[in-house]
């Protein structure tokens, strides 16, 4: 399955960080766990493929899990034929529901394959439907899902730039995050990270700085190898260093991505966001969530009913293969925590930035979705 390339990572043409090449009916992703010391691409040929990719996190953050599951589908649904529209749509579903049982906590990835569900079924169900129909449909859908995470990134990233800019009256500001957020995560751009990059474009950032983000280390990996890349002024600091780094480093918000955001404002992110929050509320830190309406799950009330990815404990003991760990030491790997809301500034979308109600603890992002829902276009 693996294709060893040495072509760059970086589309010189468009000047682009592409994780994900889609190109008629072929899919192909950077192998992230061996950034930043090899790019090397991995074909993915089937939804098995694909599955696969993203439970060993080849692939990995919210959207591009979404993307890359349904883009998994599309290779497929692009080399096979069916009997009917019947079969078609019997096909889509049974993919769809293998490539739920890939990653948990992330809610892209369910959002995308209950709207894919849904039309799939929709036109089989038409009178006189044909298997060609059903597949051609479901594809146009998928095939338009890279275009709208980029397009909601730049939103996003315009949005989340102008409120911390407005937020703390600064000209110049330097931001914290954590994991990764960027072209690695999403289609390209990035949440979090893209709202590091559009202060940057407007020449309003003085520094960036990134947390390691153990044990997966995504932020010494991943949001360094995008930083550095794009020259963007930045530090890498570890996870332990946060607090202090508040104190002595003049950080004026802290904004990080979502891997799904609750009907209260409750949001679950890399571990490790969570004492990053409470640092910040201490210090006085604005701190910022970013990720698109396709992260906020209005059918969970709060953060206790997020189910928490648990992964193995290799990724604690071991960096690339290579133990650190005492042998025989027990360990616990939770992959995201939850911080709760009362410790959020805003959530930035590509429709706005939710605030609480005044005097709220909680955010109402049923209301939200509601009142931006002319704004939605997928
Ligand atoms: C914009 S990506 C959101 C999210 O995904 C990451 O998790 P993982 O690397 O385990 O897939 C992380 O929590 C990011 O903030």
């Amino acid at each position: 399955m693996t294709s060893p390339s040495t072509a760059p990572s970086i589309n010189m043409a468009e000047n682009k960080l592409e994780a994900i090449r889609y190109r008629d009916g072929q899919l192909s992703i950077i192998n992230q766990l061996k950034l930043p010391l090899v790019t090397e691409y991995d074909a993915i040929s089937s939804v098995q493929d694909g599955w696969d990719a993203i439970r060993e996190m080849r692939v990995r953050g919210a959207p591009a899990i979404a993307i890359v599951a349904a883009l998994s589908l599309a290779v497929e649904l692009h080399k096979r034929t069916f009997a009917s529209a019947g079969d078609a749509a019997a096909f889509i579903k049974t993919s769809l529901d293998h490539l739920r049982t890939s990653r948990p906590t992330a809610v892209n990835l369910f959002e995308a394959a209950n709207k894919l569900e849904a039309l799939s079924a929709k036109l089989a169900a038409q009178e006189g439907a044909t298997a060609q129909q059903v597949v051609a449909g479901t594809l146009a859908k998928i095939e338009g899902m890279m275009a709208a995470d980029i397009a909601d990134n730049r939103a996003i990233g315009k949005h989340g730039a102008e409120a911390i800019l407005a937020k703390t009256g600064k000209d110049k500001v330097r931001i914290l995050t954590h994991c990764n957020t960027g072209s690695l995560a999403t289609a390209q751009y990035g949440t979090a990270l893209g709202v590091i990059r559009c202060l940057h474009e407007l020449g309003s950032l003085d520094h960036a700085f990134c947390t390691e983000t153990r044990p997966y280390n995504q932020g010494a990996r991943l949001t360094a190898y995008e930083l550095v890349t794009e020259k963007i002024p930045s530090t890498l600091v570890a996870d332990s260093m946060v607090s202090v780094l508040m104190k002595e480093k003049d950080i004026s918000a802290v904004v990080v991505g979502a891997d799904r955001v609750v009907a209260n404002g409750d949001t679950a992110n890399k571990i490790g966001t969570y004492q990053i929050a409470i640092a910040a509320k201490h210090h006085g830190v604005p701190f910022y969530v970013a990720a698109p309406i396709t992260s906020v799950d209005l059918d969970l009330p709060d953060g206790s009913h997020i189910v928490i990815e648990e992964r193995k404990g290799d990724e604690l003991t071991h960096i690339f293969g290579k133990r650190l760990a005492a042998p025989g030491i027990n360990t616990w790997n939770p992959a995201f925590d939850v911080t709760p809301a009362s410790l959020i500034t805003g959530i930035v979308t590509e429709r706005g930035v939710v605030k609480k109600p005044d005097g709220a603890p909680e955010f109402d992002m049923h209301a939200f979705v509601q009142e931006t829902r002319d704004q939605k276009r997928i």
